[in-house]
């Protein structure tokens, strides 16, 4: 039986008067992977920045509606964000590596975890970045600037980042659609490897890699979820029109 990790109910976001999510109901399991898609502008970046509340950082934004993660609403008192995108953390479309060397990307949130030790960092560098399928690349330009290295390798360094932190969650927003199509496969396969480690979550306009690497996926339509199912199955026998007519590409 799946276990849940996150639960979304009834949940609306608002930039200003413009309703962009508008109640969305949706189970993550632990351990799988979850791919959204949908049409440019129906939310499924706002949705999956809602997932570790970083719309906060967006002005006018209002929410209502619940995140359960942990048996508690991400949006109650008790959250301390810095806390919660420590245990959900994020790869973004451009990879945004910090401007220090490779080795000091890794170790920065550790840091500021409290870990200090440099044989424990050391071991945290090797192990995050062989899970992200990077180390091969990287393990002889460690203390060379994270920027010097090609795009697909600081997305990986990137991924190695958030991995470094051991998180429960990854949000991957679009995160090989800066890349040439041989980068995006090493990415593909990296996050294939980590399924079952981690929950993961995955904006992509890309159908097949959407199929490819998800356990779900999630339909999105003008700001709300139109159909969630199994990948197989939404790909195979979507049960509604509009989720048909998304992935045969007759719109979007
Ligand atoms: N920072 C923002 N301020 C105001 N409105 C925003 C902001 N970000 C997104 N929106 C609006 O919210 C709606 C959903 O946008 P969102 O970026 O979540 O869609 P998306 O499905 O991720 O699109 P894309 O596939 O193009 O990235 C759109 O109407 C968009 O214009």
């Amino acid at each position: 039986m799946a276990e849940t990790i996150i639960e979304t109910k009834d949940l609306h976001l608002y930039y200003g008067q413009n309703e962009a999510l508008k109640g969305i109901d949706l189970t993550l399991n632990k351990g799988e992977i979850t791919a959204l898609i949908g049409p440019s502008g129906c939310g499924k970046s706002t949705f999956l920045r809602c997932l570790n509340r970083m719309n906060d950082l967006i002005p006018n934004v209002s929410t209502t509606g619940s995140v359960v993660y942990k048996e508690q609403d991400i949006f109650g008192l008790k959250t301390d964000t810095v806390d919660l995108r420590k245990e959900i953390g994020m790869v973004f479309q451009q990879p945004n590596p910090f401007p220090f060397s490779v080795y000091d990307n890794i170790t920065y949130g550790l840091k500021l975890k409290g870990i200090k030790e440099k044989e424990q960092l050391d071991e945290i560098v090797e192990a995050s970045l062989k899970a992200a399928f990077v180390w091969d690349n990287v393990k002889d330009k460690l203390n060379e600037s994270a920027l010097a290295l090609s795009g697909g390798q600081q997305q990986r360094v990137c991924i190695a980042r958030v991995l470094a932190i051991d998180p429960d969650v990854i949000l991957l927003d679009e995160p090989t659609s800066a890349l040439d199509p041989i980068s995006s496969g090493k990415i593909e396969n990296t996050l294939s490897e980590l399924r079952g480690k981690y929950t993961m979550v995955i904006v992509t306009h890309n159908m097949s890699q959407a199929s490819r690497i998800s356990d779900k996926t999630a339909f999105f339509l003008d700001g709300s979820l139109i159909e969630f199912n199994k990948t197989r199955d939404i790909f195979l026998y979507p049960q509604e029109k509009q989720t048909d007519d998304y992935i045969s590409g007759r719109f979007g």
